[in-house]
């Protein structure tokens, strides 16, 4: 019997020097440094320079990565003149698909596979990728589209670009956090996707465009909008219990719990609680907060065994929902944070390039002959 393995579960097809992952300990970790530390100590403007180029920077290094960051932050008014023609109430993750791939035809250089193009381009959709999320969200509910500021880091200029208010420095940080724990996370399906299409010697932004299709999807990045459409339903935290418990009863899956890798929670899903905790316990414990901690708890007493524990999605959506972002932005924010992982996880990749073409075990027919249409049932 031939073995398949579904989903490519445990599947090795490349070597990486960026992410570790432990599922069974809930280890974490990017050029072998812990995502805590990350968390802690880093920046997403650090994080990602690190994956780019697989190693930590220098301060001399960070410093000119950042004012080329800075640099690239306005897109071409083409751009914002095609996000502002795209009909009202689409998906968000929609029109940053349509985006993503606008942007390559308006960039002279987006045909160039060269290494060097691809990291030029790289650095510039990181940029441009949190002007072009704000500006959707503006254009969307009918609001002027902000202008970038260089005064302020990757994760406040965002929030200042999406509102039009600026940030409190508390806030920029915890979104710089969220971008943080997000950016990268091995070979899962958006990066697989955008490997994938690399490994035809696509071009950059057809890997881009091709990742972000994968991640909006509910079993991936589209869980973090799934779990708040599941909190809208549950209401308020009191019915919380039977809800999950009925859920679980009746083998419905539950969003923002289990993982292919993670048999044991999830580290940046702990870095999350602990945020959305400290803004609970400071504000006062919203129902999200609430309905929450109730689901956790149950998941976790009658799925742990089965290694059903909260993923990264799980609390993120409480963390974004307090900064007061709208849960159709929940994924687009995950693609702003992962577009550094997927850059990085290409430009690797297409070093040592092979095309990806797994197969299947064939089950049709066999030695069929053409049926003429008028002889057919
Ligand atoms: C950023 C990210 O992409 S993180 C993941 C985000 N996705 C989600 O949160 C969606 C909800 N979770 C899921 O759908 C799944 O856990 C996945 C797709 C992420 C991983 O699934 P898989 O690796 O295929 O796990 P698999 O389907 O084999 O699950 C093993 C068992 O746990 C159960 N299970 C898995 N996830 C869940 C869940 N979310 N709720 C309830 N039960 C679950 C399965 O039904 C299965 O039970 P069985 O053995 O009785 O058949
Ligand atoms: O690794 C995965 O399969 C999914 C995930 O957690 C991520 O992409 O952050």
């Amino acid at each position: 019997m031939t073995e398949i393995a579904k989903g490519l579960e445990g599947v090795l097809f490349t070597e990486s020097k960026l992410t570790f992952i432990n599922g069974s300990e809930g280890i974490l970790t990017h050029l072998g440094i812990p995502i805590q530390e990350w968390a802690e100590n880093s920046t997403f403007e650090e994080l990602s320079l690190a994956l780019l180029d697989a190693k930590l920077p220098s301060a001399a290094e960070l410093a000119a990565f950042d004012a080329e960051l800075k640099a690239n932050r306005a897109v071409p008014d083409a751009l914002l003149d095609v996000i502002r023609a795209m009909p009202r109430g689409v998906h968000p993750m929609q029109a940053l698909r349509t985006a993503a791939s606008y942007l390559g035809l308006l960039d002279p250089q987006s045909e160039d596979t060269s290494e060097a193009a691809r990291r030029a381009i790289s650095v510039r959709m990181i940029a441009q990728f949190a002007t072009i999320i704000a500006a959707i969200n503006r254009a969307q509910e009918g609001q002027d589209i902000v202008a970038p500021r260089m005064d302020l880091n990757h994760a406040g200029n965002f929030l200042y670009m999406l509102t039009g208010k600026e940030p409190t420095p508390e806030q920029s940080r915890l979104f710089d956090i969220a971008l943080v724990l997000h950016a990268d996370h091995g070979m899962n399906a958006s990066t697989f996707t955008a490997i994938a299409t690399a490994s035809t010697l696509s071009d950059m932004y057809s890997c881009v465009t091709s990742a972000i299709g994968a991640l909006k999807g509910p079993l991936h990045g589209g869980a973090n909008e799934a779990v708040m459409d599941m909190l809208d339903e549950v209401g308020t935290p009191d019915k919380a219990e039977a809800y999950i418990t009925d859920k679980l009863d009746h083998k419905v899956k539950i969003m923002g719990v289990g993982h292919r890798v993670y048999k044991y929670f999830d580290p940046r899903s702990r870095v999350l609680r602990d945020y959305a905790e400290h803004v609970a316990n400071k504000e006062g414990k919203s129902n999200y907060y609430q309905i929450l901690e109730t689901i956790e708890k149950i998941v976790v007493d009658r799925m742990g065994a089965k290694g059903i524990y909260p993923n990264v999605d799980f609390y993120s959506g409480t963390v974004y929902s307090d900064l007061g972002i709208r849960k159709e932005y929940f994924t687009p924010i995950f693609a702003l944070a992962r577009i550094s992982g997927w850059c990085a996880s290409v430009i690797e990749y297409t070093r040592d390039n092979r095309l990806l073409r797994p197969d299947a075990v064939y089950t049709g027919a066999k030695d069929a002959h053409y049926v003429p249409m008028k002889d057919r049932q």
